[in-house]
């Protein structure tokens, strides 16, 4: 008799961190979950990608207790699990990550760690000194990093609040982490410390469920990831072995290609001059020209005084010496107000607080700001104000149930888009761009960077705010870095790489200060 072969016994997978399966949930028309379903393995990083309105959200806020889904199951580390409540998210393990900062500005880090904690205080009140070196002790002990003593959450960077928030969600032990786009308000540098601090956290075997439109961190974090489209998960891929062209094809159903169209407009006369402008203490004798025609790109790190000059431009903040000149005229822009009339149209970075009526409808926020183009001898012409919104909703694919849903049912990316389109609506003599793309979808990307070039076509300037050096370098005719204050570089974008870019912004090295001077003489 043959000697039995020693048998191999194989250990069962272990069931799946989380697995939602075949969830519905219906506001009103929309269908926003039409039979979705996520499973993540433990101690992965599962991203979730999607067009902006496919579902993303949605799925989150059922994972998070905020909508009760209409039919689909539930189980968390193969136990199903119902009824979930904000409430008992903690106490099931799951933490959410949020963009919007929720961190009360004047608390200390150790206030905003532990205060409203069980545990946190002690009886007599809050022992400053006690927080503190616990508050050091745990962000140690995730992030390996120290933030400055008796900082208060004002005085720190976006990076730093946001792992103040990252900290005190892991306080609570979770075994779920969920990040909701962490990036689209971080600089580029702010970003490599979170993917640092995110592999850390994998390390020490956290799951991590990662929402982002930048393709680019997706493939370079995540062990795999879900696409979802028209409220439907539609494939499950390995980034790493997916090409960007095919994680697109899967979100969008098509191809999309030439995300920057090239406009080739010769620039014309100067739209935009400024000349020695300072705005103390942000900014400090700047000068540049911009021209019709032309799409000029601004960038540099938080701190750089990129946010403070256009906020300048707006009438936001005053500025002290210099002159600005409007088509040919010295301009003295006092208010938002004033810089409307002389045709700048500004499109804010915090759209949601700024450039939204979110109660009103898509129609009536697309013409907002452009009243006179769709009237008539101060009679509203009702059918060019909708024939107007049409167009727009389909140029920027505004998905939402009709032109008349209110803003605030749309998904983020969508109120993004009409923020966008009732400025485009306008059709101003200059723009300023903040960030126009964040949060946005790639399918509308492109769509807004060709809008973008068709604006610069008609003879407009755009100055493009930006901390998305490809979008920059694809967009621009040229790029002014902005660094402590002051513009040090100012670079062609044919034949300048995101390297160059990217140096240039960390570093401040002056690689074209002659140009910057030729500029400003022009002025
Ligand atoms: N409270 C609501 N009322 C009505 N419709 C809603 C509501 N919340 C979401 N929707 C709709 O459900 C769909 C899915 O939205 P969701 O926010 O989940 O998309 P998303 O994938 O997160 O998009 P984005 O990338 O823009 O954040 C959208 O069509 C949206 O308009």
């Amino acid at each position: 008799m043959a000697a039995a072969e020693p048998t191999t016994r194989t250990l069962p997978d272990p069931p799946p961190a989380l697995a939602m399966r075949d969830l519905i949930v219906t506001f009103g028309p929309t269908r926003a979950l039409d039979g979705a379903s996520l499973t993540v393995a433990p101690g992965t990083i599962h991203g979730l990608i999607g067009q902006n309105g496919a579902g993303k959200s949605t799925l989150i806020k059922v994972l998070a207790g905020l909508v009760t889904p209409e039919a689909g199951t539930i189980a968390l580390h193969g136990n199903p699990v119902a009824g979930i409540t904000p409430a008992r998210v903690e106490d099931l393990g799951i933490a959410f990550i949020h963009q919007e900062r929720l961190l009360v500005p004047t608390a200390t880090v150790g206030e905003a760690l532990f205060l409203g904690r069980e545990g946190a205080g002690s009886r007599f009140g809050c022992l400053l000194g006690g927080l503190q070196k616990r508050a050091e002790a745990a962000i140690g002990r995730f992030f390996g990093i120290r933030l400055p003593r008796n900082a208060l959450i004002r005085d720190l960077t976006i990076a730093q609040q946001q792992i103040v928030q990252i900290t005190r969600a892991l306080l609570a032990e979770p075994k779920i982490v969920v990040f909701d786009e962490p990036t689209a308000a971080l600089a580029k540098r702010e970003a490599e410390h979170l993917f640092a601090a995110i592999a850390r956290l994998k390390a020490q075997g956290l799951t991590t469920i990662y929402i982002s439109h930048y393709l680019a961190e997706i493939e370079r974090l995540c062990d795999a990831v879900t696409v979802m489209r028209n409220g439907r998960d539609v494939a499950e891929v390995d980034p790493r072995r997916t090409s960007t062209a095919a994680l697109t094809r899967l979100m969008v159903g098509r191809d999309v290609s030439d995300l920057f169209p090239r406009h080739r407009a010769e620039p014309g006369a100067p739209m935009l001059a400024l000349a020695g402008v300072s705005v103390p203490p942000a900014l400090r004798d700047m000068s540049f020209v911009l021209r019709r025609g032309e799409v000029l790109g601004l960038t540099g790190l938080l701190g750089s005084g990129a946010k403070e000059l256009v906020q300048a431009l707006f009438g936001l903040l005053p500025i002290k010496s210099g002159t600005v000149t409007v088509d040919g005229r010295v301009a003295h822009v006092a208010n938002p107000h004033d810089a409307v009339r002389r045709g700048l149209a500004l499109v804010p970075e915090n759209r949601r607080a700024h450039g939204l009526a979110l109660n009103l409808g898509i129609r009536e926020n697309l013409t907002l700001a452009s009243l006179d183009r769709v009237s008539r001898r101060g009679w509203l012409d009702r059918v060019r104000e909708r024939a107007q919104a049409l167009r727009l909703i389909g140029d920027l694919q505004i998905k939402a149930a009709g032109p008349e849903a209110p803003v605030r049912t749309l998904s983020g990316g969508n109120q993004q888009k009409v923020v966008l389109g009732k400025w485009l609506a306008r059709e101003a003599g200059l723009y300023i761009l903040d960030e126009p793309t964040i949060g946005v979808d790639i399918a509308a990307k492109a769509e807004i960077y060709r809008l973008i070039a068709g604006l610069a076509e008609g003879g407009a300037g755009i100055l493009l705010l930006s901390t998305d050096l490809d979008e920059l370098l694809g967009i621009c005719d040229r790029v002014l870095v902005l660094y402590r204050g002051a513009i040090v570089s100012e670079h062609p974008t044919a034949g300048t790489t995101a390297d160059s870019l990217l140096n240039a912004t960390l570093t401040g090295a002056g690689a074209c200060a002659r140009a910057c001077a030729e500029t400003s003489r022009a002025a």
